[in-house]
């Protein structure tokens, strides 16, 4: 842990997190109060779902991306109502506020509920009644993502986003942006090129997993083929320096998630997240949670253990956090405010850190 001021100082910055999956702030025992609740039976034969504690205890010891997202589709399967996913969401946004969260750009994974039966306005209804909440009850900004998953049929992508539901969101502002997530090798961008070009004309920000697993060469083609103004995760990007250049060039976000990339077996240790290699060469990039539920953490945890890695300055941290809030998608003028609150934290804690 971080002397104590410190983590103060941490929790105190007006961080924006823009990586983190709804329906991984899921955690165990709410899972199996959801599964008894509407009737859903979890699998019997894998002994990881004896109990809220055994489920845990598993998620301890995933051995890669794909180990993981087996439980994570598993999991999200006892999500039948809005009011699941309105809980769902409210969850996380208490734990964010805890956190000192003051911006939240959220992904949900709406081809893993309409496959189910469960219709997207549900899904969508109770995730942005929770916003609203967060919006009026904790001061948190919030901005909803789709994302699409690339292990299945790009054809599903594309019939989902044009579904008239879908595009009802889109046009309405309740979801501004698409993302792709889910297993990421042998699953390149540029299968989605058509998807993303199409949301590109609707005005949606766009961002995809990349370099989480993979190599560089998938955040080049989200880069170059999909145009994408975000990349999430990126940690392979250090691995090649042309495009390092380029994407700090760009000023482009990197939305890493530190404890997620240890969990999934993405690097051995946080040490090993190029988080100093980020830093040197000038790219922008904000600390996120991922899947809190599932790796142990939420945003305020990623950052502590970021610190305790890398030792960061105070001046390290508060560009890391500008970084965040400048790379957003919420308005100007709610930049500018956060941009203004992370001047006055600076000022209350510079002479108490040194
Ligand atoms: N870390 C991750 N990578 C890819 N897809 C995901 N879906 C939820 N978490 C994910
Ligand atoms: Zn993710």
């Amino acid at each position: 842990m971080p002397p104590p001021t410190f983590h103060a100082f941490l929790r105190a910055l007006p961080k924006c997190e823009h990586h983190m999956h709804l329906e991984g702030a899921l955690r165990p025992h709410i899972l199996f109060q959801l599964a008894s609740k509407n009737n859903i039976t979890l699998p019997q034969d894998d002994e990881a779902f004896a109990s809220p504690e055994s489920l845990l205890s598993r998620y301890q010891r995933f051995t890669s991306l794909d180990d993981f997202l087996h439980y994570y589709y598993i999991g999200m399967s006892v999500l039948i109502t809005a009011s699941d996913f309105e809980d769902l969401a409210w969850d996380y946004f208490l734990h964010a506020s805890a956190d000192g969260v003051a911006h939240a750009e959220v992904f949900f994974d709406p081809q893993a509920h309409v496959v189910r039966a469960v219709t997207y306005s549900t899904v969508v209804d109770g995730f942005s009644r929770a916003c609203k909440r967060a919006e009026s009850e904790l001061g948190i900004t919030t901005i909803l993502t789709s994302c699409f998953l690339r292990h299945l049929p790009v054809q599903e992508s594309l019939d989902l986003f044009d579904d008239e539901e879908v595009q009802k969101s889109y046009r309405d502002g309740t979801v501004t942006g698409i993302g792709l997530d889910s297993s990421e090798m042998d699953f390149p961008p540029e299968l989605f090129v058509e998807l993303f070009a199409k949301a590109r004309k609707q005005g949606l920000n766009l961002t995809a997993h990349a370099g989480e697993e993979a190599p560089a060469s998938y955040i080049a083609t989200a880069v170059s083929d999909l145009r994408v103004t975000r990349i999430d995760h990126g940690i392979a990007l250090p691995s090649s320096p042309d495009l390092l250049s380029q994407i700090a060039a760009s000023k482009m976000l990197l939305t890493v998630c530190p404890l997620s990339n240890v969990v999934l077996r993405c690097v051995d240790t946080i040490a090993d997240v190029p988080i100093r290699k980020l830093l040197d060469a000038g790219v922008q990039f904000s600390i996120n949670s991922d899947d809190p539920a599932y790796f142990g953490g939420h945003c305020l945890d990623n950052h502590v253990a970021v610190h305790e890695a890398f030792d960061l300055s105070v001046d390290e941290w508060v560009g890391i956090v500008r970084a965040g809030i400048e790379g957003s998608w919420c308005a100007t003028e709610r930049k500018g405010e956060l941009l203004r609150v992370l001047e006055g934290v600076v000022e209350e804690w510079r002479h108490r850190l040194v």
